[in-house]
């Protein structure tokens, strides 16, 4: 066991595989202690093992199910408890190709459950626990078709557009707190993510990312402060502008009245 990290502990979620093992890798090699959590203990034990061996860091495995009740709760408690956590990487989550008319209502609830119920109960779970100390990071794993919602399975693609209006909330409410806020829109990315999901060529297409680059540029966005990363984008401007105008539409719904095309007396 070594001496805790000055950086504190990064408690990474789904960091058994794909991008979450990367930002273990990453985090580590920054010199953050770690708790990675996901259901498989063994991947867990054998990344913790080679992590803390390479780097000296401190690596705890934690296996849970966040697609449970129970599973949320220990990692929950865990945030709300340990107070040498700094940083969340809200990543564990599932993904599905089918169609409403092919796809298992209950298949889509248990991603709800993983994909927007865990991710908010341990963001809930850690944020109190960081505004406390006056700094905290959270790095909530989006998706881009967070906005281009029609490419995947709907359920899917509308919890990732949770998350991302989840982060614009909680940079409202955190950031002056000294919370740092970062949402991750990956667009497709070469992992195990895909044979889950129902359609395994688009890890090896032309057009997919590989998981080590996803990462490297999602925490050069966050060094460089940026509250919504997404790295596929090489038009950084087109973001800026989305975003403005997002934004100003507020303004335009503060009318008592219906609009005159719904001819309400
Ligand atoms: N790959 C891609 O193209 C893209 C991925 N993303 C997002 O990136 C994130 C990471 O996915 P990625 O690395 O690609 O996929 P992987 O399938 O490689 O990794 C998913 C991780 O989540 C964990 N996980 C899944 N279900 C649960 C559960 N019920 N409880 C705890 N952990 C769970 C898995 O671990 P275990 O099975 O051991 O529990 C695994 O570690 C996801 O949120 C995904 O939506 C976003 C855009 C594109
Ligand atoms: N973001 C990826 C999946 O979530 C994709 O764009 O395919």
């Amino acid at each position: 066991m070594s001496s805790p990290s000055p950086k504190g502990v990064a408690l990474i979620t789904g960091a058994s595989s794909g991008i979450g093992a990367i930002y273990a890798d990453r985090l580590a090699k920054r010199g953050y202690d770690l708790i990675l959590v996901a259901r498989n203990e063994e991947k867990l034990k054998a990344a913790a093992e080679h992590l803390s061996a390479s780097t000296g860091v401190n690596v705890t495995p934690l296996a849970a199910d966040l697609g449970d009740r129970a599973g949320m709760a220990t990692v929950e408690k865990v945030l709300r408890d340990d107070p040498s956590i700094t940083m969340l990487v809200n990543n564990a989550g599932v993904g599905s190709v089918a169609s409403i008319l092919q796809a298992d209502v209950d298949k889509m609830e248990a991603m709800i459950d993983v994909n927007i119920t865990a991710l908010t109960r341990l963001t809930y779970a850690a944020a109190p626990a960081f505004v406390a100390r006056g700094k905290g990071a959270i790095i909530n794993i989006s998706s881009a078709v967070a906005i281009a919602v029609e490419n995947l399975n709907g359920v899917y693609s509308a919890s990732k557009s949770y998350v991302l209006s989840f982060g614009h909330s909680l940079q409202k409410d955190l950031a002056e707190k000294g919370v740092r806020i970062q949402t991750v829109l990956p667009a497709a990315t070469a992992t195990e993510f895909w044979d889950i999901a129902g359609y395994a060529p688009q890890k090896t297409s032309d057009s997919t990312m590989r998981a080590d680059d996803l990462v490297d540029a999602a925490l050069a966005g966050f060094d460089a402060g940026e509250i919504v990363t997404i790295p596929a984008l090489h038009e950084a401007e087109a973001w800026t502008q989305w975003e403005q105008e997002r934004r100003a539409f507020g303004a335009k719904f503060r009318n008592p009245k219906p609009a005159p095309r719904y001819h309400v007396a």
